[in-house]
């Protein structure tokens, strides 16, 4: 089934700055391709700093008449906004299936997904309220108002093309803020049909502004917004790495930092819980994506007394699942998004392999009869995984369960807890005093309990430690684009 694109409005394929699709300062471009293919498929404008900072001047220009925007009318703005990123959902769903690779349910769901946080934000922008203080003397009144930041820099990462985006772009511009943004440069195309929406939707000129830019381009572009003092926030979703250089270049400038960053999640199960429902809960939240997201589980910990049971369920699963591009609607395991990646995922394989770990099933690269890159890998499980394997310290971002038996449940939370990472943690019991335990000694930002799909535009999603810091979605979220101004007013009396 083809995955082609019926509104070709939607691919303007070019920056959009100061409310004028255009292409970079010097016309450069770089291509997008096909992860299923390796084709190249679209091009897109290879921005440098000049196109950087022209995107800073429209949105501090207009910052100034955005901010003073009634709320509700942000609001009606946004709303239509997301009823547009709706109403080309079937679009959407296939554009990033075609240039992320997921499978196009996936696809069609991330779509639904990131529209939730638009229409999210869109409610929650008439709800910034502020406070009115108890004066500690008479004729004194004392308020607290919140207030827009003023310009956001937003950088987003490949995997989640539409919903990171979205769930940064929408609380800006629901705070009063105006934003420039840079998309992953695997994955631009869907950014600029979600720009290009909103654009239809009614936002003005210069309120919103993006520009791509390949990996070598980058750092240029985002050096200019770290710099310059106009832009007072940056939110960044990706790599740690990357994530701690931000807020180190972005110190000089001391701009507000959201910082959504990489993940090694543990998922324990118990050996009182629900086998069927762990087993689920596994497939759900580790194939999501391919394991392509944040907040997979990285490093699985079965209990001694279910281990082999467990295992035995969850390989009939995992052997059941169709690997393939999105174009088949039968593939739930889509490609890994480019060459790097997939060698990442194998590298991982191979040193479990010679630590002692053993293969269940997979565990190795698929070669598509059609000659495309081999961006695929056969869905993997790992037992016998020990910490000192690459699988269980990094982030392997792939379809790989490296399996470990534990016995104790403090030992298993000390192993769970030895990472430099935060962000999401799961776990299965059916002990109500167990849950408690576990689910306030683990130190991370976000916990399933029972459950592998956690995320929602009404729950604070983000981490600790080396996950970052700031929260995306919920009432949180917007609260990440504005600050308190303290006004007391005297001789009232
Ligand atoms: N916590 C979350 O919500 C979340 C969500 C999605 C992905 N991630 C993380 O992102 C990573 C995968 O995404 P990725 O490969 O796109 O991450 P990445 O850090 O390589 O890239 C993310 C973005 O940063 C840009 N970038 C890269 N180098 C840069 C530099 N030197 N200066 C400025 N910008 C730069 C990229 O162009 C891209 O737009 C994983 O670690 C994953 O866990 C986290
Ligand atoms: O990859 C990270 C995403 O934030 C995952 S989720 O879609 O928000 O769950």
């Amino acid at each position: 089934m083809p995955l082609t694109i019926l509104n070709t409005d939607l691919l303007p394929g070019r920056n959009f700055i100061a409310g004028t699709w255009m292409e970079a300062e010097d016309g450069a471009v770089f291509a997008v391709s096909d992860p299923a293919t390796g084709k190249d498929f679209a091009s897109v404008p290879d921005s440098s700093a000049g196109d950087a900072r022209r995107a800073v001047d429209a949105a501090d220009t207009a910052f100034a008449s955005w901010r003073k925007v009634p709320a509700r009318q942000r609001a009606l703005i946004i709303k239509r906004w997301n009823d547009l990123i709706l109403a080309n959902l079937d679009d959407l769903g296939r554009l990033i299936s075609r240039e992320q690779g997921k499978p196009l349910a996936e696809g069609k769901g991330e779509v639904a997904y990131a529209a939730s946080y638009v229409e999210w934000f869109g409610e929650e922008a008439t709800r910034a309220d502020g406070d009115i203080i108890a004066a500690p003397v008479t004729g004194r009144r004392m308020f607290a108002l919140r207030e827009p930041v003023g310009v956001v820099a937003a950088i987003t990462p490949w995997n989640f093309p539409a919903a990171m985006i979205a769930r940064k772009i929408a609380p800006a511009l629901a705070a009063g803020c105006t934003v420039v943004c840079k998309p992953a440069e695997d994955t631009p195309l869907t950014s600029l049909a979600l720009v290009r929406l909103a654009e239809q939707a009614g936002v003005p000129p210069g309120v919103l502004n993006i520009v791509t830019a390949s990996r070598q381009q980058a750092a240029h572009v985002a050096d200019v917004w770290l710099d310059d003092p106009r832009v007072r926030k940056i939110t960044f979703t990706g790599s740690t790495p990357v994530g701690k250089l931000l807020a180190r270049r972005s110190a000089d400038t001391l701009k507000k930092l959201s910082l959504e960053l990489g993940g090694n999640a543990p998922f324990i199960v118990f050996e009182d819980a629900d086998l069927e429902a762990a087993v689920e809960g596994l497939m759900v939240a580790k194939f999501r994506n391919g394991g392509q997201t944040c907040v997979c589980p990285n490093r699985v910990y079965v209990h001694q007394d279910v281990h082999d049971d467990f295992v035995s369920r969850l390989t009939t699963r995992v052997q059941a699942l169709v690997v393939g591009p999105a174009s088949d609607p039968a593939s739930q395991i889509g490609p890994m998004i480019n060459t790097r990646a997939v060698e990442k995922i194998d590298r991982h394989v191979r040193d479990a392999v010679e630590k002692g770990a053993h293969i269940v099933t997979g565990g190795h690269r698929l070669e598509p009869g059609s000659g495309a890159p081999a961006h695929y890998y056969a869905p993997t499980i790992l037992t016998g995984v020990q910490a000192s394997m690459a699988c269980a310290c990094e982030e392997t971002f792939g379809p790989v369960v490296p399996i470990s038996c534990f016995g104790d449940e403090a030992d298993v939370i000390r192993q769970a807890n030895d990472t430099p990472f935060g962000l999401a943690a799961y776990f299965y019991s059916r002990d109500v005093r167990r849950i408690w335990r576990v689910t306030d000694a683990l130190e991370t930002g976000i916990v399933g309990v029972n459950e592998g799909a956690v995320a929602a535009e009404s729950a604070p999603f983000g981490g600790v430690k080396d996950s970052g810091y700031g929260r995306e979605g919920s009432r949180h979220g917007l609260e990440e684009y504005m600050h308190i101004k303290y006004v007391c007013q005297g001789q009232l009396d």
